[in-house]
């Protein structure tokens, strides 16, 4: 595939060891940001990179870490780099994005009165897939995660299942393994507690072995290190370390 996937953040909403579950996904000279959660900036920065190094954005819903850095960086690419990116999302997402979360802090008269004065907007019909660079197909499919709440997970090149934030569904898990060619899977992870909005360790680890063979762990908690060897073979995705996919 020849695809590189950096997680800029690992840890789960509120972790304070490790930013928000955010990642790059690259291609060549082309960087897609998956997420842009509040800690987004500062995670780039920590990389050596910022902003200016991202030639696109991807939403998977609307919580403030998947979405919480997109002000910085919407004022960052109109008044410092004056450039339009591509903001990729799912059509019913598009509007409560703008009214319900980026509007009280990016609307300025006659300069930003909507989404479209940003970015270029590219809104995606899920279950579809799109080509958005040369070797990176990208699927949005719906997920479960926050009653009433539109989220969706990733499905890169009829490979790749990227959950974002979601309820255990073994059984999407298994058709995408079993129909679909799915080689590799990354999930969230809540290591303890009820998975109320999550999927939780011990879900995950009830998976069959071929499934959990090609599972790695994301958005995680602080004492992610205390499970290490107690997670039925599944491995933990590290932040900051590049992955060829
Ligand atoms: N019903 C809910 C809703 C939200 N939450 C927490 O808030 C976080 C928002 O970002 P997240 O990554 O989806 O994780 C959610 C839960 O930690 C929660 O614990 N229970
Ligand atoms: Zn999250
Ligand atoms: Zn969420």
């Amino acid at each position: 595939m020849n695809l590189e996937l950096q997680m800029i953040g690992t840890g789960s909403a509120f972790a304070k060891k490790y930013f928000n579950n955010n990642a790059l996904l690259k291609d060549g000279d082309f960087t897609l940001l998956i997420d842009c959660g509040v800690t987004a900036p500062l995670a780039l920065h920590q990389l050596n990179k910022s902003f200016a190094d991202v030639d696109a954005v991807l939403i998977t819903h609307i919580h403030a870490d998947h979405v919480g850095g997109l002000e910085e960086l919407a004022f960052k690419m109109k008044f410092t780099f004056h450039r339009k990116i591509k903001l990729y999302i799912a059509e019913s997402l598009t509007s409560i994005l703008w009214e319900h979360s980026l509007k009280g802090g990016l609307y300025q008269a006659r300069e930003i009165t909507s989404l479209e004065d940003i970015f270029e907007v590219c809104p995606l019909t899920p279950n579809k897939p799109y080509f958005i660079s040369e070797h990176i197909c990208l699927e949005l499919i719906p997920n479960e995660h926050i009653p009433g709440k539109k989220s969706y997970s990733l499905y890169l090149n009829n490979q790749v299942f990227y959950s974002s934030d979601m309820i255990y569904n073994p059984d999407l898990l298994k058709y995408l393994v079993e129909e679909r060619s799915c080689g590799m899977i990354l999930h969230d992870c809540q290591l303890e507690g009820r998975g109320e909005v999550h999927t939780t360790l011990d879900e995950l680890m009830r998976l069959p072995e071929d499934i959990r063979k090609i599972t790695y762990l994301m958005h995680y908690g602080d004492n992610k290190d205390e499970y290490h060897g107690k997670t039925a073979g599944m491995e933990f995705i590290e932040q900051g370390r590049s992955y060829s996919l």
